[in-house]
Protein backbone atom coordinates (compact mmCIF):
# COMPACT_ATOMS: atom_id res chain seq x y z
CA UNK A 1 0.00 0.00 0.00
CA UNK A 2 1.46 3.39 -0.70
CA UNK A 3 1.45 6.11 1.19
CA UNK A 4 -0.49 9.23 0.99
CA UNK A 5 -1.16 10.61 4.33
CA UNK A 6 2.01 12.85 4.06
CA UNK A 7 1.40 16.90 4.03
CA UNK A 8 5.06 16.91 1.99
CA UNK A 9 3.45 15.10 -1.30
CA UNK A 10 0.68 17.84 -0.74
CA UNK A 11 3.58 20.50 -0.44
CA UNK A 12 4.33 19.32 -3.92
CA UNK A 13 0.95 19.50 -5.54
CA UNK A 14 -0.68 16.23 -4.89
CA UNK A 15 -4.51 16.74 -4.68
CA UNK A 16 -7.31 14.37 -4.20
CA UNK A 17 -7.34 13.57 -8.00
CA UNK A 18 -3.45 12.64 -8.28
CA UNK A 19 -4.37 10.59 -5.66
CA UNK A 20 -6.81 8.49 -6.63
CA UNK A 21 -5.14 7.61 -9.23
CA UNK A 22 -1.68 6.69 -7.81
CA UNK A 23 -3.93 4.72 -5.63
CA UNK A 24 -4.97 2.33 -8.71
CA UNK A 25 -1.01 1.72 -9.34
CA UNK A 26 0.21 -2.03 -8.85
CA UNK A 27 2.70 -1.51 -5.58
CA UNK A 28 4.70 -2.66 -3.15
CA UNK A 29 5.91 -1.97 0.54
CA UNK A 30 9.07 -1.30 -1.07
CA UNK A 31 7.49 1.81 -3.42
CA UNK A 32 7.24 5.50 -2.57
CA UNK A 33 4.70 7.83 -4.31
CA UNK A 34 6.71 10.72 -5.61
CA UNK A 35 6.51 13.40 -8.25
CA UNK A 36 8.75 14.08 -11.03
CA UNK A 37 10.75 17.66 -10.76
CA UNK A 38 13.54 17.78 -13.74
CA UNK A 39 14.41 15.44 -16.37
CA UNK A 40 17.71 15.24 -17.72
CA UNK A 41 17.78 12.36 -20.46
CA UNK A 42 18.07 8.88 -18.77
CA UNK A 43 18.43 10.78 -15.18
CA UNK A 44 15.11 11.80 -13.60
CA UNK A 45 15.02 13.99 -10.25
CA UNK A 46 12.16 12.37 -8.57
CA UNK A 47 11.01 14.00 -5.30
CA UNK A 48 8.91 12.99 -2.20
CA UNK A 49 7.55 16.64 -0.85
CA UNK A 50 11.10 16.70 1.40
CA UNK A 51 13.91 15.95 -0.79
CA UNK A 52 14.77 14.97 -4.62
CA UNK A 53 16.56 12.27 -5.47
CA UNK A 54 18.22 11.01 -8.75
CA UNK A 55 16.27 7.95 -10.36
CA UNK A 56 15.88 5.95 -13.85
CA UNK A 57 12.60 4.68 -15.16
CA UNK A 58 12.33 0.97 -15.62
CA UNK A 59 12.61 -0.21 -19.04
CA UNK A 60 9.48 -1.73 -19.25
CA UNK A 61 7.64 1.18 -18.31
CA UNK A 62 9.43 3.22 -20.40
CA UNK A 63 8.47 0.62 -23.42
CA UNK A 64 4.73 0.66 -22.11
CA UNK A 65 4.91 4.05 -22.30
CA UNK A 66 6.17 4.68 -25.60
CA UNK A 67 3.56 2.11 -27.60
CA UNK A 68 0.73 4.53 -26.47
CA UNK A 69 3.24 7.75 -28.02
CA UNK A 70 3.60 8.77 -24.44
CA UNK A 71 6.36 9.73 -22.12
CA UNK A 72 7.13 10.86 -18.63
CA UNK A 73 7.24 14.67 -18.00
CA UNK A 74 7.90 17.19 -15.23
CA UNK A 75 4.94 16.87 -13.07
CA UNK A 76 3.92 12.94 -13.27
CA UNK A 77 3.11 11.05 -10.34
CA UNK A 78 5.07 7.73 -10.31
CA UNK A 79 5.85 5.38 -7.41
CA UNK A 80 9.65 4.88 -6.86
CA UNK A 81 10.69 1.51 -6.03
CA UNK A 82 14.34 1.16 -3.95
CA UNK A 83 16.71 -1.27 -6.02
CA UNK A 84 19.53 -2.49 -4.03
CA UNK A 85 20.16 1.23 -2.91
CA UNK A 86 18.96 2.62 -6.71
CA UNK A 87 15.83 4.26 -7.25
CA UNK A 88 13.78 3.34 -10.07
CA UNK A 89 10.55 4.34 -11.50
CA UNK A 90 8.19 1.43 -11.25
CA UNK A 91 5.08 2.95 -12.55
CA UNK A 92 3.56 6.24 -13.61
CA UNK A 93 -0.31 7.69 -12.65
CA UNK A 94 -2.27 8.76 -15.79
CA UNK A 95 -1.80 12.39 -15.76
CA UNK A 96 -5.12 14.62 -15.57
CA UNK A 97 -3.64 16.75 -18.26
CA UNK A 98 -0.68 16.68 -20.20
CA UNK A 99 1.41 20.00 -22.09
CA UNK A 100 2.50 18.59 -25.59
CA UNK A 101 3.63 19.61 -28.79
CA UNK A 102 4.73 17.98 -31.66
CA UNK A 103 8.51 17.63 -31.97
CA UNK A 104 10.40 18.05 -35.08
CA UNK A 105 10.52 14.69 -36.23
CA UNK A 106 7.03 14.35 -35.45
CA UNK A 107 6.77 12.36 -32.81
CA UNK A 108 4.71 14.00 -29.76
CA UNK A 109 6.65 15.46 -26.87
CA UNK A 110 5.15 16.11 -23.13
CA UNK A 111 6.22 18.97 -21.99
CA UNK A 112 4.35 18.99 -18.12
CA UNK A 113 1.87 17.09 -16.75
CA UNK A 114 -0.91 17.75 -14.01
CA UNK A 115 -0.90 21.49 -14.30
CA UNK A 116 -4.08 22.84 -12.98
CA UNK A 117 -3.86 25.81 -14.12
CA UNK A 118 -1.79 27.92 -16.67
CA UNK A 119 -0.69 31.83 -15.78
CA UNK A 120 -0.51 33.31 -19.01
CA UNK A 121 1.72 36.07 -18.71
CA UNK A 122 1.96 39.37 -20.75
CA UNK A 123 3.59 42.21 -20.16
CA UNK A 124 1.39 45.76 -20.48
CA UNK A 125 4.13 47.34 -21.97
CA UNK A 126 5.91 45.99 -25.20
CA UNK A 127 5.24 42.77 -25.78
CA UNK A 128 1.28 43.00 -25.93
CA UNK A 129 -0.23 40.41 -28.41
CA UNK A 130 -4.12 39.60 -28.72
CA UNK A 131 -3.64 37.21 -30.98
CA UNK A 132 -0.87 35.18 -29.36
CA UNK A 133 -2.99 35.65 -26.15
CA UNK A 134 -5.75 33.74 -27.69
CA UNK A 135 -3.58 31.12 -29.57
CA UNK A 136 -2.40 29.95 -25.92
CA UNK A 137 -5.81 29.98 -24.25
CA UNK A 138 -7.22 27.41 -27.22
CA UNK A 139 -4.05 25.25 -26.78
CA UNK A 140 -3.97 25.12 -22.93
CA UNK A 141 -7.61 25.00 -22.96
CA UNK A 142 -7.76 21.80 -25.04
CA UNK A 143 -5.27 20.34 -22.72
CA UNK A 144 -8.36 20.72 -19.97
CA UNK A 145 -5.85 23.08 -18.35
CA UNK A 146 -7.76 26.86 -16.84
CA UNK A 147 -5.91 29.87 -18.35
CA UNK A 148 -5.86 33.18 -15.80
CA UNK A 149 -4.07 36.35 -17.59
CA UNK A 150 -2.04 37.41 -16.24
CA UNK A 151 -1.03 40.82 -17.07
CA UNK A 152 2.20 42.07 -15.57
CA UNK A 153 4.03 45.88 -15.66
CA UNK A 154 0.96 47.30 -14.77
CA UNK A 155 3.09 49.76 -12.67
CA UNK A 156 5.14 50.74 -15.42
CA UNK A 157 2.38 50.66 -18.32
CA UNK A 158 0.68 54.72 -18.43
CA UNK A 159 -2.20 53.19 -20.16
CA UNK A 160 -2.88 50.13 -18.14
CA UNK A 161 -6.76 50.25 -17.42
CA UNK A 162 -6.91 51.04 -21.38
CA UNK A 163 -5.29 47.65 -22.27
CA UNK A 164 -6.91 45.54 -19.60
CA UNK A 165 -10.35 46.52 -21.19
CA UNK A 166 -9.06 45.91 -24.33
CA UNK A 167 -7.83 42.25 -23.09
CA UNK A 168 -11.22 41.32 -21.09
CA UNK A 169 -13.04 42.50 -24.54
CA UNK A 170 -11.58 40.57 -26.36
CA UNK A 171 -11.99 37.43 -24.90
CA UNK A 172 -15.25 35.17 -23.79
CA UNK A 173 -16.45 36.00 -20.55
CA UNK A 174 -15.57 35.21 -17.07
CA UNK A 175 -12.18 34.96 -18.10
CA UNK A 176 -9.64 35.45 -15.15
CA UNK A 177 -7.95 38.66 -16.57
CA UNK A 178 -5.25 39.89 -13.56
CA UNK A 179 -3.44 42.93 -13.63
CA UNK A 180 -0.17 43.28 -11.43
CA UNK A 181 2.98 44.34 -10.65
CA UNK A 182 5.42 41.25 -10.84
CA UNK A 183 7.70 42.78 -8.52
CA UNK A 184 5.12 43.54 -5.97
CA UNK A 185 4.33 41.08 -2.96
CA UNK A 186 0.75 42.16 -3.41
CA UNK A 187 0.60 39.84 -6.90
CA UNK A 188 0.09 36.54 -4.84
CA UNK A 189 -2.74 38.10 -2.82
CA UNK A 190 -4.28 38.81 -6.15
CA UNK A 191 -3.51 35.38 -8.12
CA UNK A 192 -4.77 33.84 -4.05
CA UNK A 193 -7.74 31.70 -6.03
CA UNK A 194 -5.43 29.94 -7.90
CA UNK A 195 -2.90 29.45 -4.82
CA UNK A 196 -4.69 26.77 -2.43
CA UNK A 197 -3.08 23.36 -1.72
CA UNK A 198 -2.47 20.88 -4.24
CA UNK A 199 -2.93 22.71 -6.94
CA UNK A 200 -0.08 23.39 -9.65
CA UNK A 201 0.49 26.23 -12.03
CA UNK A 202 3.24 26.81 -14.83
CA UNK A 203 3.95 30.16 -16.72
CA UNK A 204 3.89 30.78 -19.89
CA UNK A 205 4.35 34.18 -21.89
CA UNK A 206 7.43 35.52 -24.19
CA UNK A 207 10.39 36.10 -22.67
CA UNK A 208 10.70 39.39 -20.61
CA UNK A 209 7.29 39.41 -19.54
CA UNK A 210 8.13 38.38 -16.30
CA UNK A 211 7.97 35.08 -15.49
CA UNK A 212 10.92 34.15 -13.09
CA UNK A 213 10.15 37.89 -11.69
CA UNK A 214 6.72 36.16 -10.82
CA UNK A 215 8.07 32.64 -9.87
CA UNK A 216 10.15 34.72 -7.62
CA UNK A 217 7.29 36.12 -5.99
CA UNK A 218 5.23 33.52 -5.79
CA UNK A 219 8.04 31.44 -3.84
CA UNK A 220 9.09 33.37 -1.78
CA UNK A 221 5.49 34.53 -0.15
CA UNK A 222 5.09 30.69 0.26
CA UNK A 223 7.97 31.38 2.26
CA UNK A 224 6.64 33.72 4.20
CA UNK A 225 3.18 32.05 4.92
CA UNK A 226 5.52 29.48 6.10
CA UNK A 227 7.44 31.33 8.32
CA UNK A 228 4.47 33.12 9.63
CA UNK A 229 2.69 29.40 10.74
CA UNK A 230 5.66 28.63 12.60
CA UNK A 231 6.63 26.03 9.67
CA UNK A 232 9.72 24.77 10.22
CA UNK A 233 10.80 21.38 8.65
CA UNK A 234 12.31 17.95 10.18
CA UNK A 235 14.96 15.93 8.10
CA UNK A 236 17.33 16.79 6.33
CA UNK A 237 17.55 20.79 8.17
CA UNK A 238 17.98 23.20 4.86
CA UNK A 239 15.59 25.15 5.95
CA UNK A 240 12.19 25.40 3.83
CA UNK A 241 13.54 25.71 -0.02
CA UNK A 242 11.48 27.34 -2.16
CA UNK A 243 13.38 26.38 -5.22
CA UNK A 244 11.95 22.61 -4.39
CA UNK A 245 14.47 20.44 -7.34
CA UNK A 246 14.77 23.11 -10.51
CA UNK A 247 11.81 22.89 -11.98
CA UNK A 248 9.09 22.31 -9.19
CA UNK A 249 9.03 25.20 -6.80
CA UNK A 250 6.50 25.59 -3.90
CA UNK A 251 4.35 28.29 -3.33
CA UNK A 252 2.22 30.40 -0.91
CA UNK A 253 -0.61 27.94 0.61
CA UNK A 254 0.64 25.03 -0.91
CA UNK A 255 0.38 25.40 -4.17
CA UNK A 256 3.36 24.37 -6.79
CA UNK A 257 4.94 26.09 -10.06
CA UNK A 258 6.71 23.99 -12.63
CA UNK A 259 8.99 25.95 -14.90
CA UNK A 260 10.86 23.79 -16.86
CA UNK A 261 13.09 24.50 -19.67
CA UNK A 262 10.96 22.99 -22.69
CA UNK A 263 7.73 25.23 -21.09
CA UNK A 264 9.90 28.00 -21.00
CA UNK A 265 11.17 28.02 -24.66
CA UNK A 266 7.62 26.69 -26.16
CA UNK A 267 5.65 28.96 -28.16
CA UNK A 268 2.03 28.90 -29.18
CA UNK A 269 3.04 30.63 -32.66
CA UNK A 270 5.73 28.04 -33.55
CA UNK A 271 4.16 26.10 -36.14
CA UNK A 272 1.56 24.11 -37.43
CA UNK A 273 2.40 20.78 -36.19
CA UNK A 274 2.23 21.91 -32.78
CA UNK A 275 -1.05 23.57 -32.95
CA UNK A 276 -2.36 20.54 -34.87
CA UNK A 277 -0.80 18.61 -31.73
CA UNK A 278 -3.25 20.16 -29.50
CA UNK A 279 -6.26 18.82 -31.58
CA UNK A 280 -5.50 15.44 -31.74
CA UNK A 281 -9.03 14.23 -31.64
CA UNK A 282 -9.38 15.42 -35.12
CA UNK A 283 -6.24 14.33 -35.94
CA UNK A 284 -7.56 10.74 -34.86
CA UNK A 285 -10.36 11.33 -36.83
CA UNK A 286 -8.68 12.76 -40.02
CA UNK A 287 -7.45 9.24 -40.71
CA UNK A 288 -10.95 8.40 -41.23
CA UNK A 289 -11.51 10.50 -44.10
CA UNK A 290 -12.07 9.66 -47.35
CA UNK A 291 -9.15 11.63 -49.11
CA UNK A 292 -5.44 11.45 -47.32
CA UNK A 293 -4.89 15.11 -47.83
CA UNK A 294 -8.87 16.14 -46.76
CA UNK A 295 -8.69 19.74 -45.23
CA UNK A 296 -11.74 19.25 -43.74
CA UNK A 297 -13.93 21.52 -45.70
CA UNK A 298 -15.87 20.78 -48.38
CA UNK A 299 -14.43 17.44 -48.89
CA UNK A 300 -17.19 14.26 -49.39
CA UNK A 301 -16.99 11.68 -46.83
CA UNK A 302 -15.00 14.17 -43.83
CA UNK A 303 -14.94 11.57 -41.04
CA UNK A 304 -13.91 14.95 -38.91
CA UNK A 305 -17.10 16.90 -40.07
CA UNK A 306 -19.15 14.24 -38.94
CA UNK A 307 -17.61 13.54 -35.96
CA UNK A 308 -16.16 17.10 -34.28
CA UNK A 309 -18.56 19.69 -32.83
CA UNK A 310 -19.25 22.62 -35.71
CA UNK A 311 -17.66 25.28 -33.30
CA UNK A 312 -13.95 23.53 -32.40
CA UNK A 313 -13.76 22.64 -36.06
CA UNK A 314 -14.21 26.32 -36.79
CA UNK A 315 -11.82 27.26 -34.05
CA UNK A 316 -9.16 25.05 -35.70
CA UNK A 317 -9.65 26.07 -38.69
CA UNK A 318 -8.99 29.69 -37.83
CA UNK A 319 -5.96 28.97 -35.90
CA UNK A 320 -4.34 26.95 -38.58
CA UNK A 321 -4.63 29.88 -40.80
CA UNK A 322 -3.10 32.38 -38.12
CA UNK A 323 -0.15 29.67 -37.95
CA UNK A 324 0.17 29.71 -41.93
CA UNK A 325 -0.31 33.53 -42.07
CA UNK A 326 2.36 33.93 -39.32
CA UNK A 327 5.05 31.60 -41.37
CA UNK A 328 4.16 33.20 -44.49
CA UNK A 329 6.18 36.63 -45.99
CA UNK A 330 3.81 38.98 -47.25
CA UNK A 331 4.83 38.19 -50.62
CA UNK A 332 3.33 34.75 -49.83
CA UNK A 333 0.07 35.98 -48.69
CA UNK A 334 -0.05 38.50 -51.88
CA UNK A 335 0.14 35.02 -54.03
CA UNK A 336 -2.09 33.52 -51.22
CA UNK A 337 -4.83 36.22 -51.64
CA UNK A 338 -4.57 36.34 -55.42
CA UNK A 339 -5.03 32.25 -55.83
CA UNK A 340 -8.21 32.58 -53.77
CA UNK A 341 -9.44 35.35 -56.14
CA UNK A 342 -8.88 33.30 -59.26
CA UNK A 343 -10.42 29.98 -57.21
CA UNK A 344 -13.46 31.74 -56.71
CA UNK A 345 -14.15 33.47 -59.66
CA UNK A 346 -13.67 30.18 -61.76
CA UNK A 347 -16.32 28.86 -58.92
CA UNK A 348 -18.83 31.84 -59.54
CA UNK A 349 -18.62 31.09 -63.12
CA UNK A 350 -19.49 27.19 -63.00
CA UNK A 351 -22.45 28.12 -60.53
CA UNK A 352 -23.35 30.67 -63.64
CA UNK A 353 -23.11 27.93 -66.30
CA UNK A 354 -24.92 25.21 -64.38
CA UNK A 355 -27.59 27.64 -63.80
CA UNK A 356 -27.80 28.19 -67.50
CA UNK A 357 -31.17 26.14 -69.54
N1 LIG B 1 8.37 47.31 -13.04
C1 LIG B 1 8.14 46.03 -13.32
N2 LIG B 1 9.14 45.28 -13.83
C2 LIG B 1 8.89 43.98 -14.10
C3 LIG B 1 7.62 43.40 -13.87
N3 LIG B 1 7.68 42.11 -14.25
C4 LIG B 1 8.94 41.90 -14.70
N4 LIG B 1 9.68 43.02 -14.61
C5 LIG B 1 11.07 43.19 -15.05
O1 LIG B 1 11.16 42.76 -16.40
C6 LIG B 1 12.40 42.09 -16.65
C7 LIG B 1 12.14 40.71 -17.26
O2 LIG B 1 11.48 39.91 -16.31
P1 LIG B 1 11.73 38.32 -16.21
O3 LIG B 1 11.00 37.84 -15.02
O4 LIG B 1 13.17 38.01 -16.32
O5 LIG B 1 11.01 37.83 -17.55
P2 LIG B 1 10.82 36.32 -18.06
O6 LIG B 1 9.44 36.24 -18.60
O7 LIG B 1 11.19 35.36 -17.00
O8 LIG B 1 11.85 36.27 -19.25
P3 LIG B 1 12.63 34.98 -19.83
O9 LIG B 1 13.44 34.40 -18.72
O10 LIG B 1 13.47 35.55 -20.95
O11 LIG B 1 11.57 34.04 -20.36
C8 LIG B 1 13.12 42.05 -15.32
O12 LIG B 1 14.06 43.10 -15.31
C9 LIG B 1 12.04 42.30 -14.30
O13 LIG B 1 12.52 42.94 -13.14
C10 LIG B 1 6.58 44.24 -13.32
O14 LIG B 1 5.42 43.80 -13.12
N5 LIG B 1 6.90 45.53 -13.08
ZN1 LIG C 1 -11.83 15.38 -43.62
Amino acid sequence: MLDFASDALRRIGLNNLNAARLAVLPATDTMRPMRIAAIHGEWITVHDGDAGHQARALPRLLASLASDHDTLAVGDWIVVDDLAGEHWIAARAEPLTQLARRANDGRRQVLASNIDTALLVMGLDLDFNLRRLERYIAIVQSAGIAPVIVLTKADLAEDAGERVAAVERRLPGGMPVIALNALSGEAAALLQPWLGTGQTLCLLGASGTGKSTLTNTLAAAGQESAVKTGGTRKGDGRGMHTTTARSLHRCANGACIIDTPGLRTWRPDADETTLSATFDDIAALALHCQFRDCRHELEPDCAVRAGTDPDRLANYHKLLRDARRGEQTPLDRIAARAKWKVISKAAHRHMREKGKP
